[in-house]
């Protein structure tokens, strides 16, 4: 019987690629190096802020010294665009407010900072449903270590076993898998480039609607 359920922001909540887009553009301009494409930015969403900032700049080719200018500059930009170029997936709201009438308790976790995210979903209109946020920088690793699902688990006061992870990635699901919690994904977000039913899990969804009814 499940008691509770952590879902994930970016690619599952929130179609987020176009703050990103706008959020690194602005930073690697201000480096002196172009923007990337959206469909390349994609790929790289989902593993967290240094990963993101990382890959970007060894994708134009830009030198590793060039890191620490691009996180100050990326952490000033990010807050002055998070959710202007970013829309809910249809099928969220209603989704959300079904695992809650079917008396679930909800967290949301992220390996996006904890404040982007809280301010995301607070001007989504989401955060309400939410007794918990954490984001990347809230616990020493990140998804898809176990740990930050184990410390949300811990936290909700619910046992991994009764607590549904729902995300749209292998790092969602390795996470899941790795703490012991049943995990379902959905099919619209950002897999790392890869094809999601790839990847082993639970259950996979077009909509959030749909997710107590694949389990
Ligand atoms: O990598 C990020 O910043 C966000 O990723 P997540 O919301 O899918 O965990």
């Amino acid at each position: 019987m499940l008691q509770a359920a952590i879902i994930d922001l970016d690619g599952t909540l929130v179609d987020t690629l176009g703050d990103f887009s706008a959020a690194l553009a602005g930073t690697l301009a201000e480096l002196g190096w172009p923007a990337v494409p959206k469909e390349t930015i994609e790929g790289f969403i989902g593993k967290g802020t240094e990963h993101l900032l990382r890959t970007t700049l060894a994708h134009v080719g830009a030198p590793a010294s060039l890191y620490e200018p691009a996180w100050d500059a990326y952490h000033r930009i990010y807050p002055t665009i998070n959710g202007r170029h970013s829309q809910v997936y249809p099928g969220v709201a209603e989704g959300v407010a079904q695992l809650r009438a079917a008396g679930l308790r909800l967290a949301c976790l992220t390996n996006k900072p904890t404040e982007f995210a809280r301010e995301l979903l607070r001007a989504k209109g989401l955060a309400g449903a939410f007794e918990l946020v954490f984001g990347g920088d809230a616990f020493e690793r990140k998804k898809p270590d176990p740990l930050p699902l184990l410390k949300t688990c811990a936290a909700l006061g619910t046992l991994p076993a009764q607590t549904l992870m729902v995300g749209d990635s292998s790092n969602d699901a390795a996470a899941a898998r790795a703490a012991g919690c049943p995990v379902v994904l959905v099919t619209y977000g950002y897999n790392h480039g890869r094809p999601v039913r790839e990847v082993d899990a639970n259950g996979y969804v077009d909509s959030l609607v749909d997710v107590l009814k694949v389990l």
